[in-house]
């Protein structure tokens, strides 16, 4: 499975350079609240009320957004504008993204409805299900499509991300068919292990391992002795 290694920055071309997953994952919270800044006509932010909104400190976000070529103007700060065309166009949102859902349950279904979405860059164009009494049914404006029909459909969606929201038994087969159909970007809830070709970026979305990593710091942090290990010595 590959994991996204990180984006080739824009500023750093000609070397290769790539932004790291954890700067990465920060763009889009700056982003976020670029956004929210542009929404209320803000047009100038300092690095420092930047990272307040984005939760993270200075140093970090200048750091993050040096991997844009991006530094900011000492005593004027960011254009806000720019800055957001800028991580936007970095993280490959200046083109359309359109969404594909396979699965109609409990999650397809809430993920489909989701408005959240078409503001950061998303349509989802084409929701899929296998079963009959599903099919056929509507979520918001989208049609539930048959599964069966799940390459002419991407086709005339001209879907070209998918998520797939379906029991993880049938989740390998449904990946086969989206890559045979052209779809080169794929978000995954199926607790499974998918193989995919090299080409084609695969993500997984996975909440309970998620809880398990926030229960072992929640223990840590109940734990006194826990936490008197090599951090906390380090830091004596
Ligand atoms: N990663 C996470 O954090 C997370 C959270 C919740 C659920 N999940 C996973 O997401 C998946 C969906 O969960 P859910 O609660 O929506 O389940 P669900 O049973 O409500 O929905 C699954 C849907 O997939 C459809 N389906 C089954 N076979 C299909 C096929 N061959 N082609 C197309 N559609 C098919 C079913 O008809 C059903 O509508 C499951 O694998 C679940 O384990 C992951």
């Amino acid at each position: 499975m590959s994991e996204i290694p990180g984006l080739r920055s824009a500023a750093g071309e000609q070397q290769g350079r790539q932004i790291p997953p954890a700067s990465l994952a920060r763009l889009t919270i700056y982003l976020r609240a670029l956004n929210s800044l542009l929404a209320e006509g803000i047009e100038r932010v300092s690095s420092d009320e930047l990272a307040e909104a984005a939760g993270v400190n200075s140093p970090m976000l200048r750091k993050d957004l040096s991997y844009l070529g991006s530094y900011g103007t000492r005593g004027v700060g960011y254009d806000v504008q720019y800055l957001n065309s800028q991580i936007s166009t970095a993280l490959g949102l200046s083109q359309d993204w359109r969404v594909a859902i396979v699965g109609a349950g409990n999650l397809g279904r809430a993920l489909a409805g989701y408005s959240g979405f078409q503001s950061r860059g998303f349509e989802v164009v084409a929701l899929f299900d296998a079963d009959q009494l599903i099919v056929g049914t509507e979520v918001g404006w989208l049609r539930v499509s048959p599964v069966q029909d799940l390459a002419t459909v991407l086709g005339r969606t001209r879907a070209n991300m998918a998520v797939l929201a379906v029991p993880a038994g049938v989740a390998q087969s449904l990946c086969d068919e989206l890559v045979d159909a052209g779809i080169t970007s794929i978000l995954s809830f199926a607790p499974v292990v998918l193989q995919i070709p090299d080409h084609v970026q695969l993500r997984k979305v996975d909440m309970a391992t998620e809880l398990q990593i926030l229960a072992y710091h929640a223990q840590r942090a109940q734990d006194p002795d826990l936490e008197s290990g090599p951090r906390a010595r380090a830091a004596q």
